[in-house]
């Protein structure tokens, strides 16, 4: 029989995925931005001896959702919930455990905002008509103590007559207390009534109550003066908040080249290239007789030298150094005010502000970016957002290797290369937006408060999104090299290269074994990149490479993603476009590079 299970529910951004990881010992995701979780995820817990499943919910501010994210919320409310979901990471594999959401939860944690008390007992209130046994946790005291405020929880408990536990999560304050009380929540019959005193009332009858009791727990220091205008604030304003914007994302471009590039020259190149590589060569050649099978292993796209050497000397260290910077972003709260900052460009893609968060998720891994596009509110932003993403958006992997390719001969054309594909998305995204039907954007944007970074929390995530790349990145990078490698060895690579020659050769002007990069960058993004490495290329050529490499075909996992998100002939035509504007933008770069190379030359 399947275990039975208790929701976290509550609005976003209020500290549930930080909950959910300590109750369970789990990976969901958490960051300083609403809709963070955007699809369920599972971990066991004890209570009182017997196992539960408890289930991190995306956040939702109330039970009528507005977008798919709330919807899933919802529906896992209801009992309705499918068997999608993440077993804590962005593994695309699920978990073996067997998961019943379609079934009604025996007990539900519900998370209030401490800083936001009206809305989440608003949102209370709507789960108690569910009948199902409740408990609330008040989190993020810490920063309503900050601002010199405070609320009387014991009161809040006998007015809402649930039992209510003070948090902070991160800190892991209260939480262990919140074991001890499901303990008996899970045995109760539900109250039979909700927290704000029952009957049948309109909803602007809710607010008013919600509001009254709030007024009458919260309090407020005297010596509390009015806050001065903070950082943040002035972040979102166009003076200061543009030039500040510049030099962030200057800093983080900065940050991503210079420590990836440090990493890789001063200790992963020399701990592979000099120690690992040939140790094991060495030990091959040792015990492998001569023939196929070693030139698979040691020869030109040999799996222990390429096959360790790009994944691990070319890429990894970009992916640490981006996702060092990149959870920094996402951790102070910076990146909602990046989409208030950013929201007239992206009104005139047909998208909201918010969007910036997938976009910047993409420059790390299409994956989790496309999925994250469902806290958008209608299907013609999540498809302009996908369509982008797989358009125009490098990941870290491709990017790490287009900086190693163009880095050293030439950063004008590398920073003419991330040019052309802003330029592309922000044209492609004007033209998607008045092709595709439906209705323009609104934009509310929730803005937290801007935190400074946990270093725990940082460190966690980097370490969680290290693990994911060496199985989600560089083992399916390592497979298609072993495969490559085959390929090359016993010749068919050439045979198939011979078909692909006249647009290799005459179209794009690049040497015929450039066939190779585009045959293998139908599996993986870098691949596309990385083989050129190895050739004699002209910058001309380079620079062709690079601007293919960047529009052409998003990696099998991406296709795979859009398939399941949206379907088949989504994937489709988001494979048939992006193949067309490769070529394309290639050929011309092919003819015209010339003319920007000499002139910056
Ligand atoms: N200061 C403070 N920060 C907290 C606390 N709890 C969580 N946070 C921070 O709040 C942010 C949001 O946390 P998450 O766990 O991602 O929130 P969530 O409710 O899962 O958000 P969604 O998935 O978007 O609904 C993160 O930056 C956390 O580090 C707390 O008690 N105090
Ligand atoms: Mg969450």
């Amino acid at each position: 029989m399947s275990k039975q299970t208790i929701l976290l529910i509550g609005p976003p951004n209020v500290g549930k995925s930080v909950i959910f990881n300590y109750l369970t010992g789990k990976n969901s995701d958490c960051a300083n931005y609403v809709g963070t979780t955007v699809e369920y995820t599972v971990g066991d817990i004890m209570v009182g001896g017997q196992e539960y499943q408890l289930i991190d919910v995306p956040g939702t501010y109330t039970l009528e959702a507005t977008n798919e994210a709330e919807q899933i919320a919802v529906d896992l409310l209801y009992g309705r919930g499918s068997i999608s979901h993440s077993n804590g990471c962005h593994s695309k594999q699920q978990s073996k455990t067997e998961v019943n959401v379609a079934q009604v939860p025996k007990a539900i944690i519900v998370v209030l905002d401490a800083q936001n008390l009206e809305r989440s007992l608003f949102l209370l209130n709507q789960i108690q008509a569910h009948q199902i046994p409740v408990i609330a946790l008040l989190n993020r005291i810490d920063l309503l103590e900050k601002k010199g405020e405070s609320i009387d929880v014991n009161k809040l408990m006998d007015k809402i007559k649930i039992p209510v536990i003070p948090s902070v999560a991160v800190e892991k304050e209260g939480l262990e207390r919140v074991k001890e009380q499901l303990r008996t929540t899970v045995e109760q019959e539900p109250l039979g009534h909700d927290c704000l005193g029952g009957g049948k009332i309109t909803e602007e009858e809710a607010w008013h109550r919600v509001e009254k009791i709030t007024s009458e727990i919260k309090s407020k220091r005297e010596s509390s003066v009015q806050q001065k205008e903070t950082l943040g604030d002035k972040m979102i304003k166009p003076w200061p908040g543009i030039p500040l914007c510049l030099l962030i994302l200057g800093l983080v471009f900065a940050f991503v080249v210079g420590v990836g590039m440090g990493l890789r020259q001063y200790i992963l190149l020399p701990l592979f290239r000099e120690i690992l590589i040939p140790a094991l060569v060495f030990i091959a050649e040792q015990i492998i007789p001569e023939g196929l099978f070693l030139q698979v292993l040691i020869g030109e796209y040999g799996l222990l030298v390429k096959g360790l050497e790009w994944p691990f000397t070319l890429v990894f260290p970009y992916v640490i150094s981006f996702y060092i910077a990149f959870t920094i972003m996402e951790d102070s709260g910076y990146l909602p005010r990046l989409a208030v900052l950013l929201d007239g460009i992206f009104n005139k893609m047909g998208l909201p502000g918010s969007s910036i968060i997938p976009f910047l998720l993409g420059y790390g891994c299409g994956v989790p970016a496309i999925m994250a596009s469902r806290s958008l509110s209608s299907y013609k932003e999540r498809l302009i957002v996908t369509s982008l993403i797989s358009l125009a958006i490098p990941c870290v992997a491709q990017s790490g290797a287009l900086i190693f390719l163009l880095g050293e001969r030439s950063l004008f054309v590398l920073v003419a290369v991330f040019a052309i594909s802003l330029l592309v998305l922000v044209g492609a995204g004007m033209l998607l937006a008045k092709f595709i039907p439906g209705a323009f954007p609104s934009t509310i944007v929730e803005i937290p408060d801007l935190l400074p970074p946990k270093k725990d929390i940082i460190f966690r995530k980097v370490f969680i999104r290290m693990k994911e790349y060496i199985v989600d990145g560089a083992v399916p990078m390592m497979k298609i090299i072993a495969i490559a490698s085959v390929v090359y060895e016993t010749g068919v690579m050439n045979y198939i290269s011979s078909f692909m020659r006249p647009l290799v050769t005459q179209w794009l002007q690049l040497p015929v074994e450039a066939s190779t990069p585009l045959l293998l960058g139908v599996f993986r993004r870098e691949l596309t990149v990385v083989p050129m490495i190895e050739m004699d290329l002209t910058l001309v050529q380079l620079f062709t490479g690079a601007v293919i490499s960047l529009f052409y075909v998003p990696c099998i996992a991406i296709v795979a993603t859009i398939t399941r998100e949206f379907n088949w002939k989504v994937a489709l035509g988001i494979l048939v476009v992006t193949i067309l504007t490769a070529f394309l933008i290639g050929g011309i770069v092919a003819r015209f590079g010339n003319m920007f190379v000499n002139v910056m030359l």
